[in-house]
């Protein structure tokens, strides 16, 4: 499949007058394992409800896989989905929750579930209210993942683990995303975990999409220029400025821009995935209330 794994137009999502997501256009190719990063309240689990039908949009378009989302069984079954809080029943065992799901799910692999509870060291016959946060996580993965999809949706699952498990949850996921060809939309406000991880980016603020696009054709289109004090408007032609920083003496900016900058008075450095998505994410900082429009 060539097609985008996800196509938003226009996608906008407003609890009256607070706009959750706002003319969101977004095209996602397939295979790739993307970082949906943005501060609190920035609209990703909007979007992500949006994807997987658990909502629907004020205005605009959004396809998944082809089709609109939770068109039907087919289209349901093409996507698996584990929401902010992994929700599981706590009064079921491990094995009713895969017993339930090879009922309800049209691709179940068994045999994958089952080998990912025994490589977890769970009992299948443990009941899931007495796992613990991190063991609960990875069972809702499982259910996700055994059921086949061609996207997996993953909502902040690993923002109530500890260090050790949320580890353990992102090595569980490489190692499947590398065995299986299945797209991955994975949300975060932690960068460093999904630095490991992601190969394509989106970066959403106030509602909107601000940069979006493969990982290392960012990093490689972002630099950071220090130099002496300087306005933005004195730096070379072809950058455009994503955030600048001043001292009494000194400027720093992190800039867009595929033109090598050949100014001897400015030092060109590159930036890590965090940096960029900060720097991003600083432009939030800056205006008041964005989230909030008039009614029209
Ligand atoms: N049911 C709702 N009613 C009213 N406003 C809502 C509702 N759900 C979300 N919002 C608002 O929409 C905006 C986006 O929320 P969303 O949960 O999508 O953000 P987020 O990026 O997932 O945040 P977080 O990282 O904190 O989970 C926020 O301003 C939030 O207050």
């Amino acid at each position: 499949m060539t097609s985008p794994v996800l196509h938003a137009e226009g996608l906008t999502k407003r609890y009256g007058r607070r706009l959750a997501l706002s003319d969101c256009t977004l095209s996602v190719p397939p295979g790739r394992v993307v970082g949906l990063v943005g501060p609190n309240g920035a609209g990703k689990t909007t979007l992500l409800q949006l994807a997987v039908g658990m909502l629907t949009p004020t205005a605009g378009t959004i396809r998944v896989v082809g089709g609109r989302p939770a068109s039907g069984a087919a289209q349901l079954a093409r996507v698996g989905f584990v929401a902010q809080d992994a929700p599981t029943y706590a009064g079921l065992s491990i094995k009713d929750h895969l017993r339930f799901a090879a009922r309800t799910n049209r691709r179940w692999d068994q045999r994958m579930a089952e080998d990912r509870v025994a490589a977890l060291g769970l009992d299948p016959g443990q009941r899931v209210g007495r796992l613990s946060g991190g063991q609960r996580a990875q069972i809702a993965l499982t259910l996700a993942i055994a059921k086949c999809p061609e996207l997996l949706v993953l909502d902040e699952p690993v923002a109530a683990l500890d260090p050790m498990a949320r580890r353990e949850f992102l090595r569980a996921l490489a190692a499947y995303t590398a065995e299986n060809r299945t797209s991955v939309i994975h949300s975060s406000h932690l960068v460093s975990d999904l630095e490991r991880v992601c190969d394509y980016l989106v970066v959403l603020v106030a509602s909107r999409v601000r940069l979006a696009g493969d990982v290392g054709e960012l990093l490689a289109g972002h630099h950071r220029l220090t130099g002496t004090r300087r306005d933005a408007a004195d730096l070379p032609a072809g950058v455009q400025v994503v955030e600048a920083n001043h001292t009494a003496c000194q400027s720093t900016f992190v800039v867009r821009g595929d033109t090598p900058v050949n100014d001897p008075s400015l030092t060109v450095e590159p930036l890590s995935l965090e940096d960029l998505v900060l720097a991003y994410m600083s432009q939030a900082v800056t205006s008041s209330r964005p989230d909030l429009e008039a009614t029209r």
